[in-house]
């Protein structure tokens, strides 16, 4: 009755609080849930790095799966349970990344709970003739994050980057996916101090730069990807009122820098000399930094 699961952290193509179209990459760096089932009828949630922090989100993922499970009798077939009514579960993520630092801890936390939970119910997630696919346990996680409020669009652009691994290209709207690609690059990451909460992002000032943001999306989906996280990370810092000077410090030598989601992380891509290069230079600036790889394989079970 136990389950736990590994998602990956994201980095930003393109912040979809514009047009609602988005686009993440996964990285090498994880959040992992650990789901215990029990009889309690209750869902407790614990985080462990931030004991004070806001536990909704893992509690309405496991809440939603169980749901799922009750009222699906193929999902019950498919479990060890067979009745799921009765029961609660404490739910416990760990995490190497900072949360609302723009680096898509929510997402991460949310696809690591919801495979932990199915994994704790014995579902089979992921191969050909399993009853749930990975796209639709994401979309539960999406779903759970805006029932409590945590996010401004769903991010189906990050939580699919988390879950799928690799980068996509999301319609956030219709949380579909328009695109998805392995790609393999070294990531320089710079996570200054600060936090910013997503549901706080001032969106009608993202909407304003829409016309940049349809660029982007024509950038990422014909797969020139560096450039459209650069057009992203200026527009966005302008939208968002952070400072562009982590950008021009990286800019000419990098294959793409930009700001990752709502901020206040950077995130560069491009060759690993280069990006320790602008290592020496964002390291003068406060905050963290730190050089990592993307990821391919998504969000797994442990
Ligand atoms: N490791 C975690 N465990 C449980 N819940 C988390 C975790 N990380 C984030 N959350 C939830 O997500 C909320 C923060 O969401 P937010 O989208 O602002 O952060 P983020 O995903 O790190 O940022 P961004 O979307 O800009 O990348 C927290 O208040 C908490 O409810
Ligand atoms: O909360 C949201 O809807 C989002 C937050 C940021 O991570 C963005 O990068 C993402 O595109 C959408």
């Amino acid at each position: 009755m136990n389950g736990r699961a590994t998602a990956p952290a994201a980095g930003t193509v393109l912040n979809a609080l514009a047009t609602g179209v988005g686009s993440a990459f996964a990285i090498d760096a994880y959040t992992t849930a650990e789901v215990s089932l029990d009889d309690s009828e209750v869902i407790r949630g614990e985080i462990a790095t931030a004991p004070d922090a806001d536990t909704r989100l893992i509690e309405r993922c496991v809440e939603l799966v169980l749901e799922s499970a009750d009222g699906d009798p193929s999902v019950i077939e498919g479990s060890s349970f067979d009745d799921h009514s009765s029961l609660g579960a404490t739910v416990r993520t760990e995490s190497e990344v900072p949360m609302a630092s723009g680096l898509k801890s929510s997402s991460a936390a949310a696809n690591a709970t919801v495979m932990a939970t199915l994994a704790a119910l014995d579902v089979e997630v992921g191969r050909e003739d399993a009853i749930m696919n990975r796209e639709d346990a994401c979309r539960l996680g999406v779903r759970a994050a805006r029932d409590v409020g945590v996010t401004a669009t769903g991010a189906f652009d990050d939580a699919s980057a988390s879950m799928l691994g690799g980068i996509t290209v999301t319609d956030n709207e219709r949380d579909e996916l328009l695109a998805r690609d392995e790609i393999s690059w070294d990531v320089l990451v710079f996570t200054p101090p600060e936090r910013a909460f997503s549901a706080d992002a001032d969106v009608s000032r993202c909407r304003r730069i829409a016309p940049l943001a349809e660029l982007v999306a024509d950038l990422a989906l014909d797969g020139d990807y560096g450039r459209a996280m650069t057009v992203n990370g200026f527009a966005f810092c302008g939208a968002l009122g952070f400072s562009t000077d982590p950008l021009v410090s990286a800019l000419p030598d990098v294959d793409g820098v930009s700001l990752s989601g709502t901020g206040p992380s950077f995130v560069a891509v491009g060759g690993r000399e280069v990006l320790e290069g602008v290592q020496e230079r964002w390291e003068s600036l406060e905050g963290t930094t730190w050089l990592t790889t993307t990821q391919t394989d998504g969000t797994r079970t442990i």
